[in-house]
């Protein structure tokens, strides 16, 4: 079969040679998005200016200062050390959490999925917004995220032919287009309780410089189109190379910030099903030092890099390609239409190839040990790398919040299994066993 399959107009690559060839020997041709990501335009601010964010900036100075703030103010490892007392609190409190449903309801099911939102979010919100968001504002934030994650994911399905079915999912398309007035005014509020707080005493003793702050400092390379049309010659001229975000970009990357994925469910689920892996992870990290949550990451890098293989919570990497005439289409594998077109890199289809994968749909995380077909294999294909499976993506867009969202999910599984000890839940209990089927969010 050709690696390669156009389905309207959208070429999808379920070959890991195609993207590796793609994405990394060619990323001068794939290192931009489609301008349209979702099926509404949900980086449109006011008066329908396009308010990029990282994800969907074209790849260019805008996309550089964007990821450079995240990646040098943010997630580097200098700045990420100070968080360390609030991972520390949401783990404890997701441990505390699970212990008090779990005693409430001896015998009885216990949701963890909601515990661990409710421990996972309160984190990123602050790494956001700061240390100072209180628990109703939490709540309001995580909500509006949750919802619009499973909109985005029943409006992106591919609508069926009747008419009752372009109803539903223009009303969805109708509810999507509304997160983003609903966006806007929550997070705005937020944004501008930072501005005051700044501007009145500059840092707050907080913790952490929370994301927002970084937004409201930094100055990203103007284009004299940037600037309104009433702007007079010699003002256009000066401010012609730096501006600071608007409020609208703002509220973009916010919202890419805070719907960030993680896999702590997959990674538990199939903890549950397979209590033979529980019990030696188990072991492991007791063994490995129960109290320094950090060191126990590394033995369960296997574990979560299986999870991240079976159950990608971004499921395609997508790019738009420009068909430049001396562009090798033929050595890379694609066949692009006249003028370009959008490319998906379909990554749970990679992760899950029989060819590269013996017993593909097995959840064996000792294939990453050495030894393993995969021992190799990490989470990110390196450029010299051949690419096996491509959880956060590849090339110059690859994700940024990779570091953080290993350690994020290693934190969290180490404690669940250093705690308690996990098991499907029964029919007597109130449960049916362990259900794999994936949810309807685009995120999974
Ligand atoms: C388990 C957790 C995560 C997974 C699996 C994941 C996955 C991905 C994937 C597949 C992409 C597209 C990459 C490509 O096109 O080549 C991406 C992009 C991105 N991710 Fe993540 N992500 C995770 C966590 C995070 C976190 C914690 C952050 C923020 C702190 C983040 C911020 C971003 C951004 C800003 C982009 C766009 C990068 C660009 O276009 O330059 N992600 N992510």
């Amino acid at each position: 079969t050709p690696p390669a399959a156009i389905h309207r107009r959208t070429i999808k690559i379920r070959d890991a040679a195609v993207a590796r060839r793609a994405l990394i020997d060619h990323a001068d041709d794939f290192s931009d998005r489609p301008a349209a990501l979702f099926v509404v335009p949900l980086v449109t601010g006011r008066r329908r200016r396009r308010s990029d964010n990282i994800l969907s900036a074209p790849y260019g100075p805008l996309w550089r200062a964007l990821r450079c703030n995240l990646t040098v103010e943010l997630l580097h490892p200098t700045r990420l050390g100070s968080i360390e007392p609030l991972q520390r609190a949401a783990v404890e409190a997701l441990v505390a959490e699970v212990a008090t449903k779990a005693r409430s309801r001896a015998g009885e099911v216990v949701v963890v999925r909601d515990s661990v939102r409710a421990a996972v979010f309160p984190l990123v919100a602050r790494l956001c917004f700061g240390d100072g968001l209180g628990d109703r504002q939490l709540l309001a934030l995580q909500r509006l995220m949750e919802d619009f994650v499973v909109a985005i994911g029943k409006a992106n399905k591919f609508p069926g032919t009747s008419r009752v079915a372009r109803i539903l999912h223009w009303v969805q398309l109708r509810r999507l287009a509304a997160f983003r007035g609903r966006q806007l005014e929550c997070f705005l509020r937020l944004i501008a309780a930072r501005r005051k707080r700044q501007t009145r005493r500059g840092s707050d003793g907080g913790l952490i410089r929370p994301y927002v702050d970084t937004l409201l400092d930094l100055r990203v390379p103007c284009s004299v189109a940037d600037l309104p049309d009433d702007t007079d010659g010699e003002e256009k001229e000066e401010r012609h190379s730096r501006r600071t975000l608007t409020d609208d970009e703002m509220v973009s990357l916010v919202s890419e910030f805070l719907g960030a994925g993680s896999c702590v469910e997959w990674t538990l689920a199939h903890l549950v099903i397979q209590p033979e892996v529980q019990d030696k992870l188990r072991r492991e990290v007791i063994i490995d030092g129960n109290d320094d949550h950090r060191r126990a990451v590394t033995s369960y890098l296997a574990v979560i890099l299986e999870s991240l293989r079976l159950h990608p919570p971004v499921p395609l990497v997508m790019r738009y390609a420009h068909a430049r005439a001396a562009l090798p289409v033929e050595e890379i594998g694609i066949s692009l239409p006249t003028g370009g077109g959008r490319v998906h890199f379909m990554v749970r289809d990679i992760g899950r190839d029989g060819q590269t994968w013996t017993d593909p749909d097995v959840f064996r995380p000792e294939r990453f040990l050495a030894g393993g077909e995969a021992e190799a294999v990490g989470p990110l294909p390196g450029p010299k790398e051949v690419i096996k499976m491509m959880p956060f993506g590849a090339g110059r867009r690859f994700c940024p919040g990779m570091g953080l969202g290993m350690l994020h999910v290693g934190l969290l599984v180490a404690a669940l299994v250093r705690e308690f000890e996990w098991a499907p839940a029964t029919a007597s209990g109130g449960g049916g066993g362990v259900d794999l089927t994936e949810r309807d969010g685009f995120f999974k």
